[in-house]
């Protein structure tokens, strides 16, 4: 390339650049998709009482408030002024966008701030994420050629790429201890040890309450033993969720299901909490309780559903804390053999990203019940008989008239309403014309790389987004984004 040439390369990529970066930063709207959608799904929600209902009134004051916060954290780390930026980090979401879609990451990365940046990759900000204009924070460290921060960059997302993908939902802390479980002496002790850990539900709902470490995540009221009413453990069923370690005499949690007139105990210690309906509210938790509550929900369904033996409608009881259940007719025949009827059930569904023939579009859909403007990957529960690639080329070809070739997969979330496991593909497809199935869906369409960009930085220009990033959905279309974020 001629000197001539480059320099107007370079001024070209400024100008780029400069209409994405504000070095002062307005105070117009910080907020992200991410946060639009949080109030989306906060006015959805049915919820009976208190604590939600609440924080929602206190939304506007909440809002201009935040959106100050959000401005001095973006602030700082465009400065580098540490010593204010951590005291602001519990405060805002760590991955927070200004109006551009610029994060934290990317004004540090943009002016050289290396401890800045050390400082976000620990605390495990998203380092792969887009502006609006389709930059990671690495490329703007390139582009600014700060070689120290774009060191730190490259490395830890080289270090990513090793990890595997923990979706939302699936991060549960516990040792299940399928052993405990299975030996009621084991399970009856552990009922009565004096360090387990007890989190409530009512009516399939679970008893939530605000985290003080999280803003605006909620978390389980954790009860102890001596905090739970004797009477409890005669007339609930608790589901045993596994040991805090893999230490056997470490703490035991139980899921207790409250049946009418045992709920008076638990306004006396969490007067601020609720029992609030699980979607969408279950997807603002902190995470690992988001682990707890897929587990605890989907069990709990499970045997408020197969109230009868399946084999022959006689009553059954309930074993091994939840997670089994024999029919009381001893002439059944599901006390012979291998029966999955005794079993909670989990079905398993496919969700795919699927790509053009050229690799540089991505298919997306809209269900009727989507909110106005969202889209997302298509997805169909698997039939019997069928392999992951069946029911992914089925379900596509079937939605959308696409047919597909090779199908990879890439991560699963356990998807708690009440049992389903969402198992994510990327399905590369061999045809490109759509016919959609006006049943299933509303709209079918191929979206760029440079599109996909915008909708993950809230700027798309006709308002459409994706899920939030706690769905696999956006996680298969990010990774798809970020992948090679040079060919937008
Ligand atoms: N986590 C995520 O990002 C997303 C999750 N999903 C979930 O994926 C799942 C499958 O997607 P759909 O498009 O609804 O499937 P689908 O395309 O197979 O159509 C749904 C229909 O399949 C039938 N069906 C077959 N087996 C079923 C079963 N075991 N349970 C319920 N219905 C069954 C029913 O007639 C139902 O109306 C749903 O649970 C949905 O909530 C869908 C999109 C995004
Ligand atoms: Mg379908
Ligand atoms: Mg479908
Ligand atoms: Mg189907
Ligand atoms: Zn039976």
């Amino acid at each position: 390339m001629k000197i001539s040439q480059y320099f107007l390369f370079k001024v070209l990529l400024l100008q780029t650049f400069q209409e994405t970066h504000s070095p002062v930063l307005t105070k117009s709207s910080f907020f992200t998709v991410k946060k639009k959608l949080f109030n989306k799904q906060e006015v959805c929600a049915k919820r009976p009482e208190t604590i939600i209902s609440r924080k929602m009134s206190e939304e506007t004051d909440v809002e201009s408030k935040d959106s100050e916060l959000v401005q001095r954290f973006l602030d700082c780390a465009a400065r580098g002024d540490v010593e204010n930026f951590e005291q602001l980090l519990g405060a805002v979401d760590i991955d927070v966008k200004s109006d551009r879609g610029w994060t934290a990451l990317m004004f540090a990365a943009r002016n050289g701030h290396t401890s800045v940046i050390n400082i976000l990759v620990q605390k495990g900000c998203d380092v792969n994420c887009l502006n609006a204009s389709g930059q990671t924070a690495l490329e703007i460290a390139q582009f600014w050629n700060h070689k120290e921060v774009a060191s730190i960059l490259s490395q830890y997302r080289q270090q990513l790429e090793y990890d595997q993908i923990h979706n939302y939902y699936s991060l549960n802390p516990l040792y299940r201890a399928s052993d405990v479980r299975k030996d009621a002496k084991q399970l009856e002790s552990a009922k009565n040890n004096k360090s387990a850990k007890f989190i409530m539900f009512s009516k399939l709902q679970p008893f939530l309450i605000t985290s003080e470490e999280k803003k605006k995540k909620f978390k389980f009221a954790v009860f102890t033993l001596d905090q739970l009413p004797s009477s409890i453990r005669e007339t609930s069923t608790l589901i045993f969720l596994g040991l805090e370690t893999w230490d056997p005499v470490s703490s035991p949690w139980f899921a207790v299901d409250l049946v009418e007139g045992d709920h008076s105990f638990i306004s006396k210690y969490y007067p601020d909490g609720s029992f609030v309906a699980p979607f969408p509210t279950t997807m603002q938790m902190i995470q690992s309780h988001a682990g707890l509550f897929a587990e605890a929900h989907s069990i709990l369904c499970w045997l408020d559903k197969y109230r009868f033996c399946p084999t022959c409608g006689s009553k059954q009881t309930v074993i091994e804390g939840g997670y089994k259940q024999v029919c009381n007719n001893s002439d059944c025949t599901s006390h012979k053999g291998v029966h999955n009827t005794c079993y909670p059930r989990v079905d398993p569904s496919l969700i795919m990203l699927v790509l053009s023939p050229s690799k540089k579009q991505c298919l997306l859909g809209r269900q009727k019940r989507f909110p106005p403007k969202m889209f997302s990957c298509l997805a169909g529960f698997m039939e019997p008989g069928e392999s992951i690639e069946d029911t992914c080329r089925r379900e596509i070809e079937e939605e959308s008239g696409v047919k597909v070739g090779r199908v990879d997969y890439h991560s699963s979330q356990p998807w708690p309403f009440p049992a389903t496991l969402m198992l994510g593909c990327i399905a590369h497809a061999r045809t490109e014309t759509i016919t959609i199935d006006k049943d299933e869906l509303e709209e079918a369409r191929w979206f760029s790389r440079a599109e996909i960009a915008q909708m993950l930085a809230g700027q798309h220009p006709d308002g459409l987004f994706i899920p939030p990033s706690q769905a696999i959905a956006h996680q298969l279309i990010k990774s798809w984004a970020t992948s090679n974020s040079a060919n937008l």
